[in-house]
């Protein structure tokens, strides 16, 4: 059978390979979707929006019971089979027909099944029923294939079948206790989750919790999921793991005691989904992230870009969306013989990878941040000024909720006069983050900023005292 031929084979039906073949279209190419499972990836099923709704009525009860007036309205706990049929509708009980009717509208062809490189612009594609499609790129291939969870080689884990990120969002109940392994972004979220659900969590951080932030969001998150009742270990891991048949998993930890739990949720960090994508068939190592340049083209070749997950530049929806962006643009640029523009900051590099990340970790309090942190930005050499300021003293905070308690660190590059990092936590600060980004982005110089002025009283008068914090030369004058 002869192979079929496209402009584009993106592999990976995910938020990211979704935006490249659309790009791709878009630019006159014609691309193929290949896709081994769902199209709308892990983000649609089992990660952001199966947690997020996990996490949101949680929230929006907290947020009520925050406020005299309102908390006397509530009087009955969270409705955890809600919340879980809510889950169910946000992922479209798991069902891809909407995304499958917009990659039509969008003028993408889809082809479902495994795929794999079959040497230099070719992939082969496997359904499940063992039918092989053969597809050939004129211009260029794709790999959005995203990444799976990690799992440690600690002895007995694998047997006592933990969940991971794709169980914990699936579950149909709450379980009675569970522990979770792990102090990132998936641990804490699903910790506020479960925890709000009744679950008795257990949280097993080697460090602490989000070592990646600034040093107090984890310590504020810590505080809270205490305050939701679940018990956070720091300074331990599961050593081994036993269960027998039906019965609770038994765990033995590093400090030396056991915990008996119901279920065990590993989130210790992603892997690629490149173990069986036929990546030595072009001289690549089966298993590794692949590591692109700004324009997202595979080193070493001219025709393999990897978008997403799978190049762990940002493991973020949104930033692969960028990076998808950039990528389907320059595929159709250098296709149609237009001109590239890969300087930073050009269409068709993603150069904010590098400078300008933004996160929203969903916890209570919400941890937003963007850029450096101030321990980043003196590693990279930065002059640096750091500029803390306590949220529950703006007035929009007190407004807000009647216990507000929150925190906001911005990080100045003292040489340029602009920011480079700022991180908020506290209650719903995640609609803040963005105009942080494009203070970082726009590098809004730091006298430029005065004339933004934040409405009152809103928490976003963080701003002003940010501002009012470092001080004004024209003052002293
Ligand atoms: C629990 C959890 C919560 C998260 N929450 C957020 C959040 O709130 N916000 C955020 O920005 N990020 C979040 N993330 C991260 C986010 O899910 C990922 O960054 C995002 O899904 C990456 O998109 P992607 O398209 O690169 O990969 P994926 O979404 O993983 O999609 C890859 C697709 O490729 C397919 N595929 C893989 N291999 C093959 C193959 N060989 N052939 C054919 N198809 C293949 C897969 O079936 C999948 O559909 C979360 C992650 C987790 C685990
Ligand atoms: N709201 C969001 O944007 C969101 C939500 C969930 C996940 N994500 C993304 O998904 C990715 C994966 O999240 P994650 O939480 O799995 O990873 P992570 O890298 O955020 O955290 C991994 C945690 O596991 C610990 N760990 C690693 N190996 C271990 C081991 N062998 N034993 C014990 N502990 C170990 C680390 O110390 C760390 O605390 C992240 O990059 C994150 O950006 C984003």
């Amino acid at each position: 059978m002869s192979a079929r031929e496209y402009d584009v084979i993106v592999v990976g039906a995910g938020p990211v390979g979704e935006n490249v073949a659309d790009r791709a279209v878009q630019g006159g190419l014609s691309a193929v979707l290949v896709e081994a499972e769902l199209v709308g990836g892990e983000c649609s099923y089992w990660a952001c929006m199966p947690s997020k709704a996990l996490l949101r009525s949680g929230a929006a009860l907290r947020a009520a019971q925050a406020v005299d007036g309102a908390k006397q309205a509530i009087t009955g706990t969270l409705d955890v089979a809600a919340v879980l049929a809510r889950r169910d509708r946000m992922v479209h009980d798991w069902n891809d027909d909407s995304q499958v009717t917009w990659v039509d509208k969008a003028g993408i062809d889809l082809v479902r099944g495994h795929g794999a490189l079959a040497g230099e612009k070719r992939v082969r594609v496997t359904a499940d029923d063992g039918a092989v499609t053969d597809l050939v790129a004129r211009h260029a291939v794709v790999v959005c294939t995203g990444s799976a969870a990690l799992l440690p080689d600690i002895p007995g884990l694998r047997a006592i079948q933990p969940w991971t990120s794709r169980e914990a969002t699936a579950a149909q109940t709450a379980p009675e206790s569970l522990a979770i392994l792990g102090g990132g972004v998936v641990a804490t979220e699903m910790a506020t989750a479960y925890a709000s659900f009744g679950t008795r969590v257990t949280v097993l951080a080697r460090s602490g919790l989000l070592t990646n932030e600034e040093p107090f969001a984890g310590e504020l998150v810590a505080a809270s999921l205490r305050d939701l009742g679940a018990d956070v270990r720091t300074g331990v891991t599961i050593s081994s793991a036993r269960r027998d048949g039906e019965s609770p998993a038994r765990l033995e930890l590093s400090d030396g005691t056991t915990l008996e739990v119901e279920e065990v949720l590993v989130a210790t960090g992603r892997v690629p989904r490149t173990g069986d994508l036929g990546l030595e068939t072009v001289g690549l190592e089966p298993g590794s992230w692949l590591d692109v340049d700004d324009t997202l083209l595979v080193r070493g070749t001219d025709w393999l870009y990897a978008a997403g997950d799978v190049n762990h530049r940002a493991l973020l929806t949104h930033q692969g969306k960028y990076q998808a962006r950039a990528a389907g643009d320059v595929i159709a640029a250098r296709a149609n013989g237009a001109p590239v523009q890969d300087a930073p900051w050009g269409a068709h590099v993603a150069t904010a990878d590098h400078a300008a990340v933004p996160q929203v970790t969903f916890t209570d309090p919400e941890v937003a941040s963007v850029g450096l942190t101030a321990a980043r930005a003196e590693k990279a050499g930065i002059r640096t000024r750091v500029i803390d300021y306590d949220l529950s003293w703006v007035a929009g905070a007190s407004e807000w909720s009647d216990d507000y308690r929150g925190q906001a660190r911005a990080v100045v590059d003292e040489d340029r006069g602009v920011l480079v990092g700022v991180t908020f936590v506290g209650p719903s600060v995640a609609e803040l983050l963005h105009s942080a980004t494009i203070a970082i982005v726009g590098e809004v110089p730091l006298h430029r900023l005065w004339h933004a002025v934040p409405s009152y009283p809103t928490v976003s008068e963080v701003w002003l005292r940010f501002l009012e914090t470092y001080g004004r030369d024209s003052a002293s004058h």
